[in-house]
């Protein structure tokens, strides 16, 4: 269905002789004046601020969002933001465009209008695939005094529906956080019941909102006002607020034998509204539902659903129920309202905030970690009783045998434990066990080999034979008079001298930890190069030295391949 500029409003403001004081249109720029008679009028209309795109980023439109929120007679004006979100095909927008309805015509008494007139506003429409996306707003703003004497902006938003086969729970998340967020007045619209899972995603919806914004000791939110469309139980709960309240305190009752899941999700819940009422709607009839001319006029629309509309609508919105916008305890006008939405939308649309997931995902992976670490401390566990803490040194060929063993235990033990998801899913957490378990090994060969006498014994023993072969360098070419190797030999001896002691003095002190590892890694350097000269000229003499030493030749292999 197309969007209609609402006919029988005309746009001057002695239309509103009391409490609605005027509307402001949002093309009014900069500074506001209403149009002159010759002047062609814009008409009010639905503007999308919110945009998901289709790869599921988030896009705010800022200058939209501007022109409604910082013109003159809104920006330094207190806000009160109401927001309509649910589950998508649910009927938000067509009790949206009622709302308009009372806010164009509340003072006339006649604000539902004529029983054969269509329902223009916010866009909505019969059938299965979703209509709102994003976040939009209406483009008018009223103008409405309180009774504290102030005088208000009302602003009207509708959501995207939750839930939709083209938005992953991320976006529904996003969509349904900022409106709460932005909004004084959150209407949660739902069919029938509330059910559970209502309950629950609301407070995945709330949590997502909460986690971006400040930390404080207030309720995050406003007021939330569970809105029970087609309520077919009279007989229970009666239609309207008194029977919504009621049913509200059934639902949402925490009992001491309640299982700990159910208390959880509804003090939750309390804990981020600060105002929480309900209202069950009856269906508003076969035609309304079914009927796919239906133009939403009253006259094809039960009488019952008529009667509650009038009771829901001026509840909502009239001028003693109407709740400023607060955050942080402070009231927040146009242009604060503005600043909020940028600063919130970065957030949501940053990475540092965690996905929601589906509840299958997020069981599955919970399951796959819970698994992974199970693994990991068997394999941990058994690793320190081998060569951890104050155990003795170990070859390292055992200490790989040892490994390779409790890596297979490790893993045939992740491979047991059953879990959601399927193979598929799980072939990542083994990959991922796999690679933190070598992690772990190379961690303990490192453990071990500081063990090792030899090992610690490396640097000043690669610092002694460097002396040793430089003073002995230096001798034979101060013999034969090439007195320049022989000072420059003298030279390096020295530098190696002072290492040595420095080095020795690290160890001891444990001071200058840095400079030390430095002299260890260059030290650890020239020791493999010299043991891969060795190691080079053993090799082109294999024939020889295997003939010569035959039972070293497996152990040699070992330990070069290692080397390598
Ligand atoms: N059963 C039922 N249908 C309703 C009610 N109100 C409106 N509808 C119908 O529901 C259909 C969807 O209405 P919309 O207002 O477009 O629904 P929406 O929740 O905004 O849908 P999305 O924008 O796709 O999220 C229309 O055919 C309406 O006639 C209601 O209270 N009960
Ligand atoms: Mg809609």
């Amino acid at each position: 269905m197309q969007v209609f500029p609402l006919p029988q409003v005309s746009r001057t403001v002695h239309l509103f002789p009391a409490s609605v004081s005027g509307r402001l249109s949002w093309f009014s720029e900069g500074s506001f004046s209403w149009p002159s008679e010759d002047e062609p009028v814009e008409k009010a209309r639905p503007v999308q601020i919110l945009v998901v795109n289709d790869d599921h980023t988030f896009e705010l439109d800022e200058e939209a969002l501007n022109k409604i929120l910082l013109s003159d007679e809104v920006r330094d004006r207190e806000v009160v933001a109401l927001s309509v979100a649910g589950a998508f095909r649910k009927g938000k927008s067509f009790l949206m465009d009622f709302m308009l309805r009372y806010m164009y015509g509340q003072e006339l008494n006649t604000w539902l209008g004529h029983y054969d007139e269509p329902l223009t506003g916010f866009s909505w429409r019969g059938g299965s695939e979703r209509e709102t996306t994003g976040i939009q707003i209406w483009s008018e703003v009223f103008l409405v005094d309180i009774p504290s004497g102030e005088k208000v902006a009302v602003l009207l938003m509708d959501t995207q529906g939750t839930f939709d086969s083209q938005s992953t729970i991320r976006d529904s998340a996003t969509v349904f956080a900022l409106s709460t967020m932005i909004s004084s007045m959150q209407v949660y619209n739902l069919s029938q019941n509330i059910q559970e899972d209502d309950l629950q995603h609301l407070q995945l919806f709330t949590e997502y909102g909460r986690l971006a914004m400040e930390e404080t000791f207030q309720k995050p939110f406003q007021s939330l006002i569970f809105l029970v469309r087609d309520w077919s139980f009279p007989y229970e709960f009666n239609y309207g607020l008194d029977g919504g309240t009621k049913f509200l305190e059934k639902r949402l009752k925490i009992s001491e034998n309640q299982h700990e899941e159910l208390q959880n999700v509804r003090k939750h819940i309390y804990s981020c509204f600060t105002n929480i009422s309900c209202f069950l709607m009856p269906h508003p009839g076969l035609k309304v539902a079914t009927n796919p001319n239906f133009d939403g006029r009253l006259k094809e629309v039960d009488e019952d659903f008529i009667i509650q509309l009038k009771v829901l609508v001026p509840w909502l919105l009239c001028a003693e129920n109407l709740e400023v916008k607060e955050i942080n305890g402070n009231k927040i006008t146009g242009r604060g309202l503005v600043e909020y939405f940028k600063a919130y939308i970065k957030i949501y649309q940053g990475e540092e905030l965690p996905h929601p997931k589906s509840m299958l995902q997020a069981t599955a992976e919970a399951n796959n970690l819970a698994a992974v670490a199970a693994a990991k401390d068997l394999y941990s566990k058994q690793m320190e009783g081998v060569c951890g803490g104050d155990r003795p040194f170990l070859a390292p060929n055992d200490l790989q045998n040892k490994h390779l063993g409790l890596r297979e235990q490790a893993i045939k033990l992740f491979c047991g434990v059953k879990k959601m998801g399927g193979e598929e899913f799980s072939r990542r957490y083994l990959q991922q066990l796999e690679s933190e378990i070598d992690e772990l090994y190379i961690n303990y060969i490192k453990h071990n080999d500081s063990k090792n006498i030899f090992h610690a014994a490396r640097t000043p023993a690669t610092l002694f034979v460097v002396i040793f072969i430089m003073y002995v360098i230096a001798g034979v070419t101060g013999f034969i008079g090439v007195d320049i190797i022989a000072s420059l030999c003298n030279m390096v001896m020295g530098l190696a001298l002072i290492t040595l002691c420095t080095w020795a003095y690290i160890r001891y002190s444990g001071e200058y930890r840095e400079l030390g590892a430095v002299i260890d890694q260059v030290a650890g350097a020239l020791w493999d190069q010299a043991l891969f000269r060795l190691y080079d000229a053993a090799t082109s003499h294999r024939h020889v030295y295997h003939h010569t030493f035959p039972a070293a030749q497996t152990e040699t292999n070992k330990d070069t391949g290692k080397k390598k």
